[in-house]
């Protein structure tokens, strides 16, 4: 298919020659993959491709960008070789990093790009975000999305996008080794002979068949670990803050409490937010029953750690198995001590206590699977505007555009949610045809897609300046 997309260039961008190449699988691309985020007024603005007006009846319009080597993308935390690929197919600029960056070189990396490819470790904050002024679009090749402002991102015009559940499987299974772990003392036993002593001992170690497990946040990952619990045995009692039918004959209870107190063993679940966090404390281990263990790969801070640290020393608790922590190591190699959080030394110094590195969705499948689904979102947004998956953005998005549409454009345009916009948005169209339309709000942010055809080539840039002028602006996008 010849080119037959162009659009306003990003901001320092320059023009380039039509990329042809289209490598991105699993997904059905049938509008642009151009894209328009500059809201400089030293933006570069490109003729349409000599294609632009061309009219094929009823073929789907899948329009190439002009300039996709303008795309930078910055991938950080080693995320899959998948999503990366996904992007350098599409001719967007890849840089690939392994880690994590400090606060002050990531705003300098930031300032330059259009997608930020990240995992749990990166704090996207305000003050961070603040400084990317091409940004349009961040990918968290992950489940969790606390470590994003997300509120920020959205008035910014930054959609966001994450996996949501292609790792819960991982996270349940490894969970499942840790119950077992635990209640055989696993860890400890294969240290000691790691060391070179053998100590062979029953006292305190259990079948866990019988056992009662008690889930935190009763969710993909929670629901995924009760079907595998009940198969070896356990019984399965969960709590959670919306009523949720129980897989197997799993149970809610009314309260956290109630669980610590029914639990032998107890496992966290829920998302980082103020009211999970330190929602296992001292008050929480002292309702725990005697000897019980506690499990958390959900996020560091939902477990108070002096806490647990106080309840494994007076054999309150048995065991413990953290995956997760306040404060996570940049990339491998880094250390875990105190100079990172105050507690490591002691936590270290614990007996049956499973220390991992934030490893709970690493498995292949999950890495591999989260970098095409996430890939495939960001391309899907650079090229087409579709926010259909994105979690601080109203979800829009329109059939596609065909070429007997004649000179279609994409117009797509964030703004503040207040009244008469979409009055004046109309009054901008009014001269074209407008084939279809969506608009949609969430919270304070608004977004509109619209298709619209018989546009000449000289009008595309004063429709996008005449957008870029309305006191509603967040973020005008022209895709053609
Ligand atoms: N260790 C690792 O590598 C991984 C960790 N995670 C973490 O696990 C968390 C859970 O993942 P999913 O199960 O996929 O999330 P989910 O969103 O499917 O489920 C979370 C559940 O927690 C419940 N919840 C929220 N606040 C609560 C509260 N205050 N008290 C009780 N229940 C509450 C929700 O209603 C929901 O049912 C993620 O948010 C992420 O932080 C996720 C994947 C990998
Ligand atoms: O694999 C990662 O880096 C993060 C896993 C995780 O915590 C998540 O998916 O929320």
């Amino acid at each position: 298919m010849p080119s037959s997309a162009r659009d306003i260039a990003p901001r320092n961008s320059g023009a380039g020659a039509a990329d042809g190449r289209d490598g991105v699988h699993n997904l059905t691309r049938t509008v642009s993959n151009s894209l328009s985020m500059s809201t400089s007024p030293t933006m570069t603005f490109h003729s349409p491709p000599s294609s632009f007006g061309a009219r094929r009846l009823t073929e789907t319009k899948h329009l190439k960008p002009f300039n996709t080597q303008d795309i930078r993308v910055l991938l950080l935390e080693n995320v899959n070789q998948t999503g990366r690929k996904i992007m350098q197919d599409q001719g967007y600029q890849v840089e690939f990093l392994k880690s994590s960056l400090p606060e002050d070189q990531l705003i300098e990396k930031i300032k330059d790009v259009h997608v930020i490819g990240i995992r749990s470790k990166t704090k996207l904050t305000a003050n961070i975000l603040r400084h990317a002024k091409n940004l349009i679009v961040v990918g968290c090749f992950c489940i969790g999305t606390n470590q994003v402002d997300l509120s920020y991102a959205a008035s910014a015009g930054i959609a966001v996008f994450n996996s949501p559940f292609s790792n819960s499987r991982s996270v349940a299974e490894l969970v499942i080794a840790e119950i077992i772990a635990l209640a055989r003392q696993l860890g400890d036993r294969s240290n000691e002979l790691h060391r070179g002593t053998w100590h062979k001992v029953s006292a305190g170690c259990w079948e866990i068949r019988g056992k009662t497990l008690g889930i935190v946040g009763y969710g993909h990952i929670g629901s995924q670990l009760s079907v595998m619990a009940e198969a070896m045995g356990m019984s399965v009692i969960y709590y959670d803050v919306v009523p949720l039918m129980g897989m197997g004959t799993s149970r809610q209870v009314d309260s956290l409490r109630q669980l610590l107190e029914g639990a032998d063993f107890v496992t966290c679940h829920v998302p980082e937010t103020p009211e999970t966090k330190n929602m296992i404390g001292s008050e929480q281990f002292e309702q725990m029953r005697q000897g019980s263990y506690l499990i958390n790969a959900s996020r560091g801070t939902v477990v108070d750690i002096p806490a647990l640290i106080n309840a494994s020393r007076t054999g309150k608790i048995a065991g413990a198995a953290l995956d997760v922590y306040p404060n996570e190591p940049a990339g491998n190699g880094d250390y875990f001590n105190s100079g990172l959080n105050s507690w490591s030394d002691d936590l270290r110094s614990l007996k049956n206590v499973i220390l991992t590195p934030h490893i709970g969705g690493s498995t292949e499948e999950a890495q591999s699977a989260i970098g095409v689904e996430v890939g495939n979102y960001l391309v899907r947004y650079v090229n087409e505007g579709a926010t259909i998956g994105a979690v601080n953005m109203p979800e829009v998005s329109l059939r596609s555009m065909t070429m007997d549409e004649p000179n279609g454009v994409r117009v797509i345009y964030i703004h503040r949610n207040v009244p008469g916009v979409l009055r004046k948005v109309n009054e901008i169209l009014a001269d074209h045809n407008v084939d279809k339309q969506m608009t949609d709000s969430r919270g304070e942010v608004a977004y509109l897609m619209a298709d619209i055809s018989n546009v000449n080539t000289s009008e595309i840039k004063d429709l996008y300046q005449s957008l870029e002028e309305l006191s509603s602006r967040i973020r005008t996008r022209v895709l053609y």
